[in-house]
């Protein structure tokens, strides 16, 4: 298999007041197309700013991140939010959900960016909500679910657009063990059986127990590269 994710010297400074704080130092980091890494350290590490800045959230100060071919570090930030959504699905701690909406019309949202017609829409999210095992839920809104199965939904609407890479920042953080099972297997699933490649970002070495990789950072340095324990 190819690298979809390649990381070559790459530092990220951030500014606070006259202050320069050097969080990420030259970066080297290789992620092959069907991997599923976990990202670990200690807090304040740099694990976040290290999966913002593959995800296409933020930039570099220096340093090159190429994916699937493509220097996302050469990007304005109108071109990243449009090659983010063609390329990333990201999944977050607290789902991100919009509490007015369904299920359905949150799985929907990427998609208000493509030219997709509305039929179109709705059948790819209903695709989604099924493949995350909640099509019978596709009328609730967040409320009206549990934390595992908004998980669920926000997963639902990380893949329907079909994304290269998923990037998940502690996604079993809010969740009780069995739900966080449920997400990780859902995780594993998507990486086995539909070639996702996935980056997640855990505190739980149970959570990276699932991952095929496990990678840590340490004071912005990446310190220890192999396989989960
Ligand atoms: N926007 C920002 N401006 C200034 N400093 C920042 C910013 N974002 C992060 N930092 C600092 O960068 C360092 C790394 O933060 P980051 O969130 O990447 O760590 P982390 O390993 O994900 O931590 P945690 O496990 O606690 O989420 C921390 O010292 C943090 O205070």
């Amino acid at each position: 298999m190819s690298d979809l994710v390649t990381i070559r010297n790459v530092r990220k400074d951030y500014r606070r007041g006259s202050e320069v704080v050097e969080v990420l130092h030259s970066i080297q980091l290789d992620i092959r197309q069907g991997e599923f890494v976990a990202l670990m350290g200690p807090s304040g590490s740099g694990k976040s700013t290290l999966l913002n800045l593959i995800g296409g959230l933020d930039n570099p100060t220096d340093g090159e991140i190429r994916i699937d071919g493509e220097r996302i570090d050469e990007l304005s930030s109108n071109q990243l939010a449009h090659w983010r959504s063609e390329n990333v699905g990201f999944v977050f701690q607290f789902y991100n959900l919009m509490p007015t909406l369904t299920a359905q019309r949150n799985v929907e949202l990427p998609l208000l960016l493509t030219n997709l017609s509305a039929a179109e829409r709705r059948q790819r999210a209903a695709v989604a909500l099924q493949l995350v095992g909640l099509a019978d839920r596709a009328k609730h809104k967040p409320n009206e679910l549990s934390g595992g199965q908004q998980q669920r939904v926000s997963i639902a609407r990380a893949i329907v657009s079909d994304p290269k890479l998923l990037i998940c920042d502690e996604p079993t953080g809010d969740l009780d063990r069995q739900s966080a099972e449920d997400v990780l297997n859902l995780l594993n699933e998507l990486n086995r059986q539909h070639g996702k490649t996935i980056l997640m970002v855990t505190h739980d070495p149970k959570a990276a127990e699932h991952a095929s990789r496990v990678v840590h950072l340490d004071k912005g340095e990446l310190v220890d590269d192999g396989q989960p324990s």
